[in-house]
């Protein structure tokens, strides 16, 4: 494929892209390196180098379509940083082309972008005008940008007292808000808070509709679940360029394989060891909790460290994020009670909770519908509930300054760690056709941490787990 191929259709076209350093063991190397050769050769002498080459990328092509989200994965330095900065064009390949199409904007690791004696309102006019935004359309943006950003004050203190939380909000406030046909996504939305995290992969979600989309991530969930393709490097070259899934499973099954090595593969079975543990335990609450399965590994897990902790960050209706809705009822409190009903700052994977969620009617209306949606950080919706099924044949009327109190129990699942967060909401009609009367995003939040699980987004409670050896048969 020529580099001069129909740009048209695609966004970025790279075609053996290499980049090459030279390593030094110590720094006297360098000054022998300018010098030292030119003497040889003005000798005549074989001329001898001072370095050792490291190839960081080597002999990478690939080509991205107009609206297409394509995933960059890859173990820590594989390369990924590498690329991406040579598609932004803030490093010169060593070898190969790398070819953009209309405005690109890019959040590279935290440092990159801004002056960091400036303020943020200073950067945000100095990146404005290095994306080509006119002056006067940046004064316009200027209020939205800082909206969408949410520091505060820290808008007009330098750069360098930033947060790294705070930093990635105005860079990606800026980034969202410069008409870019192109976004390069690097970690960084591994720094911000869960709220804003949550805020902008609602903008990614929205901008995939149009824009192409470039994302690094070491989390291959959020990879398949935002990306149609991801890239798999790997000490610098490609090993996979494919449909998401199938280069996240292959990534996977190969860093598995490479952690096995690594442990010499030292799991076997001792003769005899065959065990099955956890029998079916009734509820130790004796609470209406139908075929409730408690992991069996529960009273091992929660006797140690590693028990799942979860932290809750209570309800604040004075600070909400994002809200909409008809409005003929308002969510007044979103909670989580524990099994005893008392509100938790802090429970466990595996453990029995209620999340209450509470609502003020404004309006005369009929069959509500209460729901809830737990989501990952990246807005992935893990699980959720309504009562739609429970209450259907239920008229429920309520009458304006009436209270209704809806009530999920679940056990909480084993969370991987990390931040959480609930929407809650409250709509009226029937499952296939009602209102939303009032939807929060991200009512409460919470974190996970000491996890067990590695793999998938949730745990669920296992009933039993076994391992036994089947005897051969003659
Ligand atoms: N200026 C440099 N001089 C020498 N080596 C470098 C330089 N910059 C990067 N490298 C090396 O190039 C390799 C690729 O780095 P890169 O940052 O692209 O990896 P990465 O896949 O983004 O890693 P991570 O996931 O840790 O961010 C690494 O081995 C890194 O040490």
């Amino acid at each position: 494929m020529s580099s001069e191929m129909l740009l048209d259709d695609l966004n970025i076209y790279a075609e053996r892209l290499s980049k090459r350093y030279e390593i030094y063991a110590q720094p006297a190397d360098r000054l022998k390196q300018m010098l030292l050769p030119r003497l040889w050769r003005a000798m005549g002498r074989v001329e001898q180098s001072y370095f050792r080459e490291f190839w960081a990328l080597r002999d990478v092509s690939f080509s991205v379509r107009r609206g297409e989200t394509v995933g960059i994965i890859g173990r820590n330095g594989s390369g990924k940083s590498t690329l991406l900065q040579m598609v932004c064009n803030t490093l010169h390949p060593t070898e190969g082309v790398v070819r953009v199409h209309g405005r690109i904007a890019a959040l590279l690791e935290l440092g990159a972008g801004f002056n960091r004696e400036f303020t943020g309102r200073e950067n945000v006019y100095l990146s404005g005008l290095l994306y080509g935004i006119p002056e006067d359309e940046l004064r316009k943006r200027f209020d939205l940008i800082v909206d969408f950003a949410d520091i505060g004050n820290f808008i007009d203190q330098p750069v360098k007292t930033y947060s790294s939380g705070m930093y990635v909000r105005l860079a990606f406030a800026i980034a969202a808000h410069v008409d870019a046909d192109t976004l390069i996504i690097d970690e960084a939305l591994s720094v911000g808070d869960v709220r804003f995290t949550q805020k902008c992969m609602r903008y990614l979600r929205e901008f995939q509709k149009h824009g192409t989309l470039l994302f690094v991530s070491h989390d291959t969930t959020a990879v398949i679940n935002l990306c149609s393709r991801a890239i798999w490097l790997d000490s610098g070259r490609m090993i996979m360029d494919g449909a998401a899934k199938d280069v996240v499973e292959q990534y996977l099954a190969a860093q598995h394989a490479a952690d096995r090595k690594s442990l010499g593969d030292s799991v076997a079975l001792r003769p005899g060891a065959s065990k099955t543990r956890g029998e079916d335990k009734p509820d130790a609450s004796g609470s209406e909790v139908s075929a409730d399965v408690v992991d069996s590994r529960m009273d091992i897990l929660n006797g140690t460290a590693q028990r799942n902790l979860v932290e809750v960050f209570e309800f604040d209706a004075s600070n909400i994020n994002s809200e909409f809705g008809a409005g003929a009822l308002r969510i007044q409190d979103v909670r989580l009670r524990d099994e005893a009903g008392v509100l938790c700052r802090m429970t466990y994977g595996g453990e029995l909770v209620d999340i209450e969620i509470e609502a003020q009617v404004l309006e005369p209306m009929q069959r509500p519908i209460f729901g809830f949606f737990i989501k990952d950080r990246l807005g992935q919706r893990l699980f959720g509930d309504n009562t739609y099924i429970s209450y259907h044949d239920d008229l429920i009327q309520a009458e304006p300054g009436q209270r209704l109190l809806a009530r999920f129990r679940f056990r909480m699942p084993i969370l991987p760690t990390g931040d959480y967060s609930v929407d809650a909401a409250v709509a009226t009609g029937t499952q296939e056709n009602h209102t939303q009367q009032h939807w929060i995003h991200d009512a409460f939040t919470f974190k996970a941490s000491e996890s067990t699980m590695r793999h998938g987004l949730v745990g669920i409670p296992m009933h039993t787990i076994g391992i036994e050896r089947i005897e051969e048969t003659e």
